[in-house]
């Protein structure tokens, strides 16, 4: 008897396959015997898909750089396997500055970003030798120029506000005026940082970067950025005779976490934007700057999975209530953003047909919902296990204690193996962390 395969794709990691006899797998592990192993919830992360997102954008940009942006996901296996595929990487934080080098990523590769780092992490990534720090502020200027040791100078872009705005929801678009982040080109907020970068010593402006926003799925606002941005260098050129040699147009990405949701096309941003880059340059005389994007979602989306039980099924007057052992602690972002996403019942046949059910979690709030109206078979019961798609990036980094909840585990597959890669949390460890009373 043959049995039935579909391979999965859309919202599902590349390795992912469904059969009909209700196995699911990613990277030949059944994701039910990961489930056996590590329990529910969990997050799989399938690395196979990682590295060929990472190889795709290399290949598309053979002569950008591509930095991945930590803040979708970082765990010590992310940021090896990045640092192996040749990517660079960008941190917001001391935490993720402190995971990539516990690995032994090279700091050379990394950007540190932040509207509103620290001083102890300006002191860090300077200590640390990291390639570049985004200025995002011109109180940052003298602060971070008075941490840098004679004989060192620091490399610096200084984020610009390319007033273009683009992405899912207003909580992710960050490329407008009047935000917290970057320089404003109207206000004259970012040449006056120009300027002041320029006359310090121990530090060397290498480029501009910007940022649209997240989850953007159109290229139009990518070349308009660019086109934009080249302008901007041009006028540092025109103002103080120099030709910066970088310009990051971070990143934004956008995947589908819908069989049928579109995404950005990665080889025509390429075309497009490299193109739109070129065409300015010539216009204005300029020499062309070296491109760096920050893809995060792009990269680290689609690999993961988010594995659930469901503990019960209660039909309300107008809703089938389905309620799982997770909720808005491993997924904030349907709460956050009105986000949707694909579910699948695995690890059994069902010969039922579908019903129209909301997700929700265990949390004590109204709002706790995993996804709205999604068709599951109509026998579902406790006990089932659901697969959630497209959640590698955005859930374990944002995952919160809510109700004092512990956070699930990581499960890497690869290699045709499951391995836990971050362990779940324990109740020793919310009970632990209390020091006093
Ligand atoms: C500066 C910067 N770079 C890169 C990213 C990564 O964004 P995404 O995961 O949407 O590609 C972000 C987040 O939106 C960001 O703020
Ligand atoms: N957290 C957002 C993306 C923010 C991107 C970071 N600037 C999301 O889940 O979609």
């Amino acid at each position: 008897m043959t049995v039935m395969t579909e391979t999965a794709h859309g919202p599902w990691s590349a390795t992912t396959r469904f059969r009909h006899d209700g196995t699911a797998t990613v990277g030949n592990v059944s994701l039910m015997e990961i489930v056996h192993r590590f329990g529910t919830p969990l997050y799989v992360i399938d690395e196979t898909d990682v590295r060929l997102r990472a190889r795709a954008y290399r290949a598309a940009l053979p002569s950008a750089e591509i930095a991945y942006a930590a803040k979708a996901f970082l765990c010590r296996a992310m940021a090896s396997w990045l640092s192996s595929e040749g990517l660079s990487l960008d941190v917001c934080s001391a935490g993720e500055l402190a995971v990539a080098r516990s690995v032994g990523f090279p700091a050379s590769k990394i950007i540190f970003h932040g509207n509103a780092k620290t001083p102890h992490e300006l002191h860090l990534a300077v200590e640390q030798r990291v390639g570049r720090i985004v200025v995002d502020s011109v109180d940052e200027i003298h602060r971070l120029a008075a941490l840098v040791p004679a004989g060192y100078r620091q490399k610096v872009l200084i984020r610009v506000i390319p007033d273009i705005e683009a992405g899912e929801s207003a909580a992710v678009r960050t490329g407008g005026e009047n935000q917290k982040f970057g320089l404003s080109v109207a206000t004259g907020g970012a040449g006056d940082a120009v300027s002041r970068v320029l006359r310090q010593p121990r530090l060397q402006l290498v480029g501009l970067h910007c940022h649209l926003g997240s989850q953007i799925t159109s290229v139009e606002p990518f070349e308009r950025a660019a086109r934009a941005m080249i302008e901007h260098l041009a006028g540092v050129w025109k103002t103080h005779g120099v030709a910066l040699p970088q310009l990051d147009l971070g990143g934004g990405h956008g995947i589908a976490y819908r069989p049928g949701d579109s995404r950005l096309n990665l080889d025509a941003f390429a075309a497009r934007v490299t193109d739109a880059v070129e065409e300015r340059a010539a216009g204005l005389g300029l020499p062309v700057p070296r491109l760096t994007i920050e893809p995060g979602r792009a990269i680290a989306g689609t690999a993961g999975v988010t594995l659930y039980r469901v503990i019960s099924v209660k039909k309300g007057l107008g809703h089938t209530y389905v309620a799982v052992d997770g909720g808005m602690s491993d997924n904030p972002r349907p709460a956050l953003y009105g986000s949707r996403y694909e579910v699948k019942l695995i690890g059994r046949a069902s010969h039922e047909g579908d019903r129209e059910v909301t997700v929700v979690g265990h949390h004590c709030e109204a709002g706790d919902v995993i996804a709205e109206d999604v068709p599951l078979p109509a026998d579902l019961h406790p006990g089932d296990v659901l697969a959630v798609a497209a959640t590698g990036a955005y859930h374990h980094s944002m995952a919160s204690t809510y109700n004092l909840t512990c956070r699930p585990p990581v499960v890497a597959v690869g290699q045709s193996k499951a391995r836990l890669v971050v362990r779940r949390e324990s109740l020793e460890d919310l009970t632990r962390r209390d020091v006093g009373l």
